[in-house]
């Protein structure tokens, strides 16, 4: 039987340090001690394989620098019990990867409780609380604590085997975990505040969760291995445009501009003449360059300044904003997407869909909300994740395929955003079938057909606080009458019931 050591708590000192993340595999189990604080059991990481793992009890306030780990083990916890009340509300969000201490908390262990254990639990419940046990000498080590394995013969000893066992468990389900929930909350709350942009909320009125503290708030997408952006000498900006002059706008002139070469042709605007040239260029190819381009946003409509025009709004032709080196100047009005966010939004606690996302002020039809942000990664990487991640992960992956059929690439030449762990808070953006926000491709760089950002915008008035959602299949408009072949599909044993409610549900997030 592998040992236990039983060694003091060395509260004063250790109470100021805290564990280092890399010293932690895993929080087992949770109780109050008679100085009614709360304390998690961490099973400590070793460099190499052990039989003799290193267990210790810490507070929350040590544990400070691993606190995803006890929120795993909270969520774990928390999915555990609902699942044993069978409750009708059970919240259908996440197939969340199983973590270890799910796997501990689920797992019938009535088996063998070591003497040390049994003492306690035949005591009760409160002095089970205090037993101050370690299986390692607890040391300070540049302000972190460190644990150091020993094996002593006259140690009290348990089976690292049965760790938890049935009287921590229990212990466990009847302890207050609010300090640690609280702590987690507020990390949250914190790093919400350090967005750019304007203030994002946190609501939830269902429990005391908080998103995943895994997630990282990133103001731009990270390009991973394999993943490359067009050279930035490719980027061609307008150069006859100024800041100031004829309508005030930046990029006035739309038909000169060598950045908009591929931007949507105004037709409503050609001349005879232009109307027979660009028939031929859409038969036989060739630079729209000289024929006036559709401006994306309303530029001096009081009301609507800065939405997307309906013709943008009710297609799926890609915006061209201009760059970095258009001439047109920082506050060129066709600059909008790449100024990020200026919508208050909350993240809040939806009932049965996990968190979801709203905003605390009116939008507008065409009002620009945030990108789609993550991880950029290879075809071959988002494979590889959706296969490890099962049905589940295909909603955080969004492929930038726009250009795929117009440029000749491959499905493996593309590149695939992964916003799971990396993101903006549309991250929090659920799916639904009749969706009051949709999703657009904006490009800052007309020879970068597979780097752009997904940019949602609000398809009609949405008044404030209520939730904002998007179709997560992003049709075409000629697929947009297709819904009755999505819905006739028939779903697989890991398809996703869609909850969104929508008269028009197709009943499945995928099939
Ligand atoms: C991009 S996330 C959206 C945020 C998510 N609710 C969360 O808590 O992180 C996508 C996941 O949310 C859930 N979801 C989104 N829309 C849904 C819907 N209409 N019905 C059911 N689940 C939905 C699914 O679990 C899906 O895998």
């Amino acid at each position: 039987m592998p040992p236990m050591v039983v060694i003091p708590i060395r509260s004063e000192t250790l109470r100021i340090l805290k564990v280092q993340h890399h010293n932690v595999a895993s929080v087992i189990c949770n109780r109050v001690n008679n100085q009614k604080e709360e304390q998690y059991l961490v099973k400590w990481s070793s460099k190499k394989p052990t039989s003799y793992p290193v267990f210790s009890w810490h507070t929350p306030l040590e544990l400070v620098n691993c606190l995803e780990l006890v929120q795993d083990y909270l969520e774990a916890k928390q999915t555990h019990s609902s699942r044993k009340r069978k409750s009708p509300d059970t919240d259908t969000e996440i197939d969340r990867r199983a973590s270890p201490a799910n796997r501990l908390l689920s797992s019938s262990r009535a088996s063998s409780t070591s003497s040390t254990e049994r003492s306690s639990s035949s005591s009760g419940r409160t002095i089970n609380a205090e037993i101050k046990t370690y299986n390692g000498v607890l040391e300070e080590s540049k302000g972190a604590i460190t644990a150091k394995s020993v094996t002593q013969p006259d140690i009290p000893r348990i089976s690292v085997a049965d760790i938890p066992t049935l009287d921590m468990v229990q212990t466990a389900r009847s302890s207050s975990t609010y300090t640690a929930e609280n702590m987690i909350r507020n990390e949250i709350l914190q790093r919400l505040r350090a967005l750019p942009g304007a203030k994002v909320h946190l609501s939830n009125v269902h429990d005391r969760s908080a998103p995943s503290l895994r997630f990282k708030f990133i103001a731009e997408s990270v390009l991973q291995e394999g993943v490359f952006k067009a050279d930035p000498a490719t980027q061609i900006g307008c150069q006859q445009c100024r800041p100031h002059m004829g309508r005030n706008i930046g990029c006035e002139y739309t038909k000169k501009c060598d950045c908009l070469e591929y931007a949507s042709v105004d037709e409503a605007r050609l001349s005879d003449e232009q109307k027979k040239e660009y028939r031929t260029i859409r038969e036989e190819g060739g630079s729209t360059i000289g024929l006036p381009k559709k401006f994306p946003y309303y530029a001096d409509a009081s009301d609507r300044t800065g939405c997307l025009v309906p013709f943008y709004l009710r297609s799926r032709n890609p915006i061209y904003e201009c760059n970095d080196s258009c001439a047109c100047g920082p506050f060129c009005r066709n600059k909008n997407v790449q100024r990020g966010r200026h919508v208050e939004l909350e993240i809040f606690k939806t009932k049965k869909r996990g968190w979801g996302l709203r905003a605390k002020q009116d939008l507008r039809e065409g009002e620009f909300i945030d990108t789609y942000r993550g991880e950029i990664i290879t075809d071959e990487e988002a494979t590889r994740r959706e296969e490890s991640g099962g049905k589940a992960k295909a909603s955080y992956l969004y492929s930038l395929d726009k250009f795929a059929e117009s440029e000749g690439l491959s499905q493996e030449e593309l590149y695939v955003v992964d916003g799971e762990y990396m993101g903006g808070p549309i991250k929090f953006m659920n799916h639904s079938c009749e969706p009051n926000c949709r999703q657009y491709t904006v490009s800052y760089n007309k020879h970068d057909c597979k780097v752009y950002d997904i940019a949602l915008f609000a398809c009609r008035n949405i008044p404030a606080m209520e939730e904002l959602t998007f179709d997560y299949l992003d049709k075409d408009e000629e697929e947009d009458d297709d819904d009755e072949a999505v819905e006739s599909s028939q779903p697989s044993q890991e398809s996703v019931p869609c909850l969104c409610g929508a008269k028009k549900c197709r009943k499945w997030l995928w099939t």
